[in-house]
């Protein structure tokens, strides 16, 4: 039987002094790679609940703290030779709670979209993050 992982997050901006800012957890295990909050979906959770759920344990931000926007994108690769799905919605932080890290994370970063696009390596993340800079210049 073919296994596919899946997996739900939350691109997550903030607006500074009209700039928009992307937050980046960076791992603190394995490569040590950079992605937004996310993580695998339990059994009988939606994807949905998954992204607010990761997005609560890995930054501390919670569904009160954000609003969601009306973009979504997933992304499709294979880690260690089982294909895997990620789908990512764009919420923005619209309340000061600062992020607070689990020990799954070493590090965290606020960035514009071309620094957030050079410190995450996988060219789908980088268009993920060309995707929703462009949906927000579109509103
Ligand atoms: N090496 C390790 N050592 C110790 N504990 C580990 C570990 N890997 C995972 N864990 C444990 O697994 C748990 C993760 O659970 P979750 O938190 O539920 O799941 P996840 O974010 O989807 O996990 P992961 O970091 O593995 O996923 P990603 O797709 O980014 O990354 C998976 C792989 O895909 C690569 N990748 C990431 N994004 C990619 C992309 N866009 N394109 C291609 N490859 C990509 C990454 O570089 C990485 O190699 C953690 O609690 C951690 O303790």
């Amino acid at each position: 039987m073919s296994r596919t992982l899946r997996a739900a997050g939350l691109v997550i901006f903030r607006r500074v002094s009209n700039k928009v800012e992307y937050l980046l957890l960076q791992t603190s295990y394995g490569e040590h790679h950079w992605t937004p909050p996310k993580g695998h979906v339990d059994p009988g959770e939606s994807d949905i609940q998954t992204a607010w759920r990761e997005t609560e344990e890995e930054a501390g931000l919670k569904e009160s703290d954000l609003q969601l926007q009306e973009y979504s994108k997933t992304l499709h690769y294979d880690v260690k030779g089982v294909p895997k799905t990620v789908i990512y919605w764009l919420a923005e932080l619209v309340k000061c709670t600062p992020v607070k890290l689990s020990s799954e994370h070493q590090d965290y970063k606020w960035l514009t979209l071309t620094d957030a696009c050079d410190i995450v390596q996988y060219k789908d993340m980088q268009e993920l993050l060309q995707d929703c800079s462009k949906f927000l210049n579109a509103k």
